[in-house]
């Protein structure tokens, strides 16, 4: 299914841009750009700062140096990303449903409706689950539900893919794949295989180990 493009033309563009953690540099002088309908993949071996690139992009770490622009969007249209980090942000004592419809009122509930995206990441039958009973799996399916209750163009992915079984993963590549349709950007760490129908529209950053 072709999905109709909802975003304005964005650029992430990076340049000459360092991130690290506790004043160690993790990856230096990056300079990249991805545009509407790209997907970026972060590799590299444990601790080389996908996840530290990853928090720098969202705003939560500072960048070390250079800087990163989202180019083309409307500060006027308030928050553009969504963060999934490795941590699924689920409030254990209420209801899966009720965790959507908090995230869709707390970031706009501008996407489809809390159960349409508990149907699409195949939670539906389990709606009025306390989250807190949610296996590693499911619980991860919750999370990636959050990014369709609210519209923001681009999506930063930390292992988007972690615990999820055979059709999980191909459910993260419909995700990803709809989201590009639709002129979105998506910067996604993973150690596993997300191949995407459309391999022109993906780009690989490989990070690797400072000696
Ligand atoms: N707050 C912190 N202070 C100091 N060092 C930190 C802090 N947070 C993370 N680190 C270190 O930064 C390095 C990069 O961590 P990061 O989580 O970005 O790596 P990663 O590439 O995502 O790894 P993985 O593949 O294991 O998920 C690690 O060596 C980690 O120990």
């Amino acid at each position: 299914m072709t999905e109709r493009q909802v975003y304005p033309e964005l650029t992430l563009r990076a340049t000459a841009f360092s991130c690290g953690r506790g004043g160690m540099v993790l990856a230096d002088a990056l300079s990249f750009a991805v545009t509407g309908g790209n997907c970026l993949l972060l590799r590299g071996p444990n601790g080389t700062g996908k996840s530290t690139l990853l928090l720098t992009l969202a705003g939560i770490v500072a960048p070390m140096s250079g800087h990163f622009a989202l180019e083309g969007a409307d500060a006027d249209d308030g928050p553009h990303l969504h963060y999934c980090g490795h941590r699924n942000a689920i409030k254990a004592r209420l209801s899966v449903l009720e965790n959507l419809q908090l995230w869709a009122t707390l970031n706009g509930a501008t996407g489809i409706t809390p159960s349409e995206a508990l149907e699409t990441v195949g939670l539906g039958d389990l709606s009025m689950l306390d989250a807190g009973y949610l296996s590693a799996g499911q619980s991860r399916r919750l999370a990636l539900a959050r990014l369709l209750v609210s519209e923001r163009p681009l999506w930063l992915l930390d292992e988007p893919t972690a615990a999820l079984d055979t059709e999980g993963h191909a459910l993260v590549t419909r995700l990803i794949d709809g989201h590009l349709q639709r002129g979105g950007l998506v910067i996604a760490a993973t150690h596993d295989d997300i191949t995407l129908p459309h391999p022109n529209r993906v780009q690989t950053l490989t990070l690797v180990r400072k000696s």
